[in-house]
């Protein structure tokens, strides 16, 4: 099911990044939000998550559901003493709370997120001596455990070396052929073109939608 913005303002105090912007990602799809830096790519993505409350506009998700949302690899800071394992469990932690023990079923659901993105022999490791690419793929699994049906991803490529791009690239593809509505932030030109939709943002506004050989300028 697809998520629709509607004459969207949104910002941080009273200050506003995005101007009225109105937008549909499709169901099922990958949605890449493109445009320079400060254009507001990751001030919608909070708003999608709901972190970050509209000034003005609407935002329609499908059933009302909360999106699971990839932070950037570079907000997780490397002296975070967790491991992988607990990196992605976390994801559950919005439907339990974070003291509350997680059922044999979250258990099951954490184990499945680690087996599809290749972690399970990594399980028990912290989480801060992966690779970048093997980082990002744990912050997607802890997406995944949310069981959203839009996963939100900020700049998942950016910093990875051409064949974790493509591997992240394949997963968001992989991701939404199950029915997920993935959206996510890239300056990554590949990334651009191998998503099936595409948002142009420029300081803050809506400036082309459509697939992304019609969006990106070539200069991107
Ligand atoms: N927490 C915040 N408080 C105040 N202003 C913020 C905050 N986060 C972002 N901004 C401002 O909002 C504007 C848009 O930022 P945003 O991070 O949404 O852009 P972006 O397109 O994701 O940029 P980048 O490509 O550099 O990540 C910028 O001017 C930025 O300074």
């Amino acid at each position: 099911m697809s998520v629709t913005v509607r004459e969207l303002t949104a910002g941080y105090r009273k200050r506003a990044v995005l101007h009225r912007v109105s937008a549909r990602m499709p169901g099922g799809a990958v949605t890449a939000v493109v445009g320079p830096n400060g254009s507001g790519k990751s001030t919608l993505l909070g708003v999608l998550a709901g972190v970050l409350a509209p000034m003005a506009g609407t935002v329609e998700l499908p059933g009302g559901d909360r999106p699971g949302l990839v932070l950037q690899r570079s907000a997780v800071p490397d002296s975070l003493p967790i491991t992988v394992r607990e990196t992605v469990a976390m994801g559950r932690w919005g439907r339990r709370g974070p003291w509350r023990r997680l059922t044999a079923a979250d258990r099951d659901v954490v184990e499945e997120c680690l087996a599809r993105l290749g972690l399970t022999g990594l399980a028990g490791l912290p989480l801060a001596t992966l690779s970048g690419g093997q980082r990002q793929r744990a912050l997607i699994a802890q997406g995944l455990a949310q069981e959203p049906g839009v996963l939100l991803l900020d700049e998942p490529v950016t910093g990875l070396d051409e064949a974790s791009r493509g591997e992240v690239e394949g997963l968001m593809a992989e991701i939404a052929a199950h029915g997920v509505t993935v959206v996510h932030a890239t300056h990554d030109p590949d990334a651009v073109s191998r998503a099936d939709h595409c948002l142009l943002l420029s300081e803050g506004r809506l400036i082309a939608e459509g697939p992304p050989s019609a969006v990106v300028p070539a200069r991107l």
